[in-house]
Order: C-alpha cells, then sequence, then structure tokens
C-alpha cells in the first residue's frame, strides 16, 4: 500500500466542477481521516453527487485537487477502485442473476473478500438468495447493493443515501452495519437527506450548498450554533429572577415573557437544569411544565441554506 496511515483517505483542495458554466463544486475543500464517517448534507442541487463522483474518479475536477488514499483517482483509478466500496443504484445488475450470485461474483473480483453468505444473513437477505435481481423488492436490492460495495472488505467506502426508501426495521440493519464497519476501522463518505441518520452515524458533518461549505463541525458542535437551546416553567408570576441570574453560568439571563411562564435560553446541560430546579425548591417553588428543546439539526440546516432538507 502506497499511502502512510497519517494520510488521510480523502483529501479535496479547492476543488471547482462545472457544467454548461453553472459551478455544481465551488471551490471545496474535505478531509476524511481514517475509520471516520463523514456525512455530506445539502439540499437538491447542492454538489453532493458530482462531489462523490470526483472522489470515485468517474468526474475529473476543472481545478483543484482531489486525493484518495493520497492517490489521485482519476489517474490510477485501478488501485483507488481496488480499495474502495461504492454503493450503485441497480448499476451493473443483470435483471435475471440471483441475488446470492451478484454477491458471489463482486466478491470473485477481490484477494480477500468477506463471506458473502454472512454479509447477506447480516443484512436480512438471506432468504431471497436464489431470487432472481428484477424480483427483489426495492429495499431489498437496495440492500443487495450495500453488500456489493462491502464484500471486498474496502477501506473506504462511499454510500449515497443508503437507507433511502428502506424501512424501519431495515434501516437499522443498515446502521448497525455502518457502525461495525467503523469499529473495523472502515472510512465512510455518507450522503444523506436524513438528519437522524447523520446524527446517528457520522463524526462529522458538512453541509453544503450551491458547491460550498457553509458549516461543518460535530453533530453537537452544529446544533449548539447561536440559541442552542430554551427550557421552560411555569411558576406563580412576578418571581425575582435576579437569584437565578446569579447562580446560572454567565450569559444565562432567566427571563418572564408573559406572566408565570419563565425561560432560560441556551445551551440547556444537566447542570443548568439543576440550577434551575434547586434555586426553584429554594424558593419553595414548583415548577411544572418545565420543558426543555434543543435546537435540532433541521433548524441549523434551514437557517444555513433557508430550504429544507429534502427539497
Ligand atoms: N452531468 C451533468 N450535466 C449538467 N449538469 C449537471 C450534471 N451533473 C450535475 N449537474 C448540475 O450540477 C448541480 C449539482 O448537482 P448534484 O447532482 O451534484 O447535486 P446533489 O447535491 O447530489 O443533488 P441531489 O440531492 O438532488 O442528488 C445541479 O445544478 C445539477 O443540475
Amino acid at each position: 500500500m502506497s499511502s502512510s496511515l497519517s494520510t488521510p483517505v480523502l483529501h479535496l483542495d479547492g476543488v471547482v466542477k462545472s457544467f454548461d458554466g453553472t459551478r455544481a463544486v465551488d471551490g471545496l475543500d474535505l478531509t476524511l481521516e481514517r475509520g471516520q464517517v463523514l456525512a455530506l448534507l445539502g439540499p437538491n442541487g447542492a454538489g453532493k453527487t458530482t462531489t462523490v463522483e470526483m472522489c470515485e474518479g468517474f468526474q475529473r475536477p476543472d481545478s483543484g485537487s482531489v486525493r484518495v488514499f493520497g492517490l489521485d483517482p482519476v489517474t490510477a483509478s485501478g488501485e483507488v477502485r481496488a480499495r474502495i466500496g461504492v454503493m450503485l443504484q441497480g448499476g451493473g445488475a443483470y435483471p435475471g442473476s440471483k441475488a446470492g450470485e451478484m454477491l458471489d461474483l463482486v466478491a470473485s473480483y477481490s484477494a480477500d473478500p468477506l463471506d458473502p453468505e454472512w454479509l447477506l444473513r447480516e443484512l436480512g437477505l438471506a432468504d431471497v438468495t436464489r431470487t432472481p435481481y428484477r424480483r427483489l423488492s426495492g429495499g431489498q436490492q437496495q440492500r443487495l447493493a450495500l453488500a456489493c460495495a462491502l464484500v471486498g472488505r474496502p477501506e473506504l467506502v462511499f454510500l449515497d443515501e443508503p437507507t433511502a426508501g428502506l424501512d424501519a426495521q431495515a434501516r437499522l440493519m443498515v446502521w448497525e452495519l455502518v457502525d461495525a464497519l467503523k469499529r473495523d476501522g472502515v472510512s465512510v463518505l455518507l450522503t444523506t437527506h436524513l438528519m437522524d441518520e447523520a446524527e446517528a452515524l457520522a463524526d462529522r458533518l458538512v453541509i453544503i450548498d450551491h458547491g460550498r461549505i457553509v458549516a461543518e463541525g460535530t453533530p453537537s458542535e452544529l446544533t449548539s450554533h447561536g440559541a442552542a437551546g430554551r427550557l421552560q416553567f411555569t411558576a406563580p408570576a412576578g418571581l425575582d429572577l435576579s437569584g437565578l441570574a446569579a447562580a446560572l453560568p454567565d450569559g444565562y439571563v432567566p427571563f418572564e415573557p408573559s406572566p408565570g411562564s419563565y425561560v432560560v435560553e441556551g445551551e440547556i446541560d444537566p447542570a443548568v437544569l439543576v440550577t434551575v430546579t434547586t434555586w426553584c425548591a429554594g424558593q419553595d417553588v414548583l415548577a411544572t411544565e418545565l420543558r426543555v428543546d434543543q435546537r435540532r439539526l433541521e433548524d441549523v440546516f434551514l437557517d444555513l441554506t433557508g430550504r429544507e432538507l429534502r427539497g
């Protein structure tokens, strides 16, 4: 292997790609370290697929550089493709071939494949091994595509909306498998429209819009931007809040937006919650209807792009 352990598995530097004068990707910098799951999020047309296709070597950037294991995925496509797993949606399938045969064929290209039978079981496909591809349900085809991407023990896997259209049980199977990959040190670039999926699987999220990064960080870093959350409770009207303000960390100012309704804004961690309830107890006040609202990733996304995730 020509890349050292410290070389990022994926490194994009100032990547630009235009189609007919429109910039699909507009100066993108991206790094994926070994063993990390990075989720690429963005509204429709943000440039996710174009980015992934350049990483896979299917598209060439107009300018900037794309390196996979330190290699150019276009000029060193043979070596790069032997070490990556790509989930193709129905791509390359002969409609008449059976699910098990297809996976065996893909496994035969690899020097040290995973056991196809085990993989089919893990993905809930053991009962359809002999079923022709065209007879599989959409969800089964999707999981077979995932199995084909993984059977060669790739070091880096590209998962493009891996659970789109799957029911809750199948989605959980896929999530568990991605977790297992991560424990084995496999790196994953995931594109998804599902915030809960990104939060559950990704170490780091990159939100792109118009081909540019608009925010990046861990899920908790992103959700703690701006007003991270609020704590609300009901108690007798007109309480003197100066003692509570003094007890709370700097930057938290309790207020009473309407008589008897109290609010504390900021990141509400367990310590803040205890401070508020302890202060109430000290005042001999019973706080009722106590509620903590965390800022969700959906809210961050909407603020940044002005659009819902699914456009
Ligand atoms: N082969 C192509 N020819 C012309 N325009 C293209 C081509 N591929 C992508 N584009 C354009 O580039 C922009 C980015 O598209 P891309 O498919 O990368 O976005 P995306 O984030 O993957 O969107 P989606 O979530 O809808 O799949 C869009 O405006 C799209 O129309």
